[in-house]
């Protein structure tokens, strides 16, 4: 039997629905073996985020180190990275393993408005980090801080989805959760080539929290698969999609999404 493997370099979430917790949820309910380097831990719930303490840059990097001098891995979910500090660190670490399919999802602010990333570390992920993915998969107000580009149109996207691949990412998600102009939701996917759009029905529900790392731990899980990244995305949304759909109703605030739910409706069909 063959064991695929992926490693997370993100933050820790004590409420469960997202960063750390949401990959390995995720990775498991994919089939394929989590691995952990942690960067900072958040104490957080659905209410919002009420501390956040980054862990050393040593620390982080002897976590990484460990998974690859033994372990090793077949793709690479980066999440929280919070300074440039780490960004630098993580990035050494990636091309000093020779590491290459890597998925960058540039976490910036949580729901609740609270900053997972320090603003001048944008910088560091653009010089650092995005020229080493394979995959980037920002949200809409994420897109435009890395871009400068105002989005309002899928025009505006598509451009932004252009700029990020000049910086180096060889694919370019710009998910479309936070453009609410229609009941239709579209992820659009740019290769260097072509554009392509994954869409699905919009789910009214305020339990959302977590749902931009659930996406991208999806991704990478089929990536380290082997599959190709348009099935990746497929699934990716596929997943997210029916997490949403079957949320689970915890806590008063933004709740988690349901990680069970896309292998118990594929087992039911
Ligand atoms: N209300 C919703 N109904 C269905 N899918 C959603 C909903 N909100 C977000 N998604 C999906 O969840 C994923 C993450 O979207 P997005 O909200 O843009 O990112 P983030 O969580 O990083 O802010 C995307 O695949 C998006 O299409
Ligand atoms: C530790 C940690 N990492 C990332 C996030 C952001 O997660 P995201 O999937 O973008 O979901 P929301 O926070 O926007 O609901 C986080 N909150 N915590």
């Amino acid at each position: 039997m063959s064991v695929y493997k992926a490693l997370t370099i993100a933050g820790s979430d004590s409420g469960g629905g997202a960063g750390i917790q949401a990959d390995l949820k995720t990775f498991q309910e994919l089939d394929v073996f989590g691995m952990t380097a942690i960067t900072a831990v958040t104490a957080q719930n659905t209410l919002g985020v009420h501390g956040v303490y980054p862990l050393p840059v040593e620390g982080i990097v002897k976590q990484i180190a460990a998974i690859g001098t033994d372990l090793g891995t077949d793709a690479i979910k980066t999440g929280m990275l919070f300074s440039s500090e780490i960004i630098q660190a993580v990035s050494e670490q990636i091309k000093f393993f020779k590491w290459k399919n890597i998925i960058v999802d540039p976490v910036m602010i949580a729901k609740g408005g609270a900053a997972l990333l320090q603003d001048e570390a944008v910088q560091a992920l653009k010089s650092y980090l995005i020229p080493l993915s394979l995959v980037i998969t920002p949200n809409i107000p994420e897109a435009e801080v890395l871009t400068g580009i105002t989005i309002k149109s899928m025009d505006d996207r598509k451009e932004a989805a252009k700029r990020l691949h000049e910086f180096g990412a060889k694919n370019v998600v710009v998910k479309g959760g936070h453009d609410d102009s229609s009941d239709t939701l579209v992820d659009l996917l740019y290769d260097g080539a072509e554009f392509y759009y994954f869409t699905s029905n919009r789910i009214d529900t305020k339990n959302t929290h977590g749902t931009g790392c659930t996406f991208a731990a999806a991704l990478t899980a089929e990536i380290a698969k082997g599959n190709n990244v348009q099935d990746a995305v497929q699934t990716a949304q596929n997943f997210i999609h029916e997490a949403i759909k079957n949320d689970l109703k915890l806590g008063n605030g933004h709740g988690p999404t349901n990680h069970w739910a896309y292998k118990k409706q594929k087992v039911i069909l």
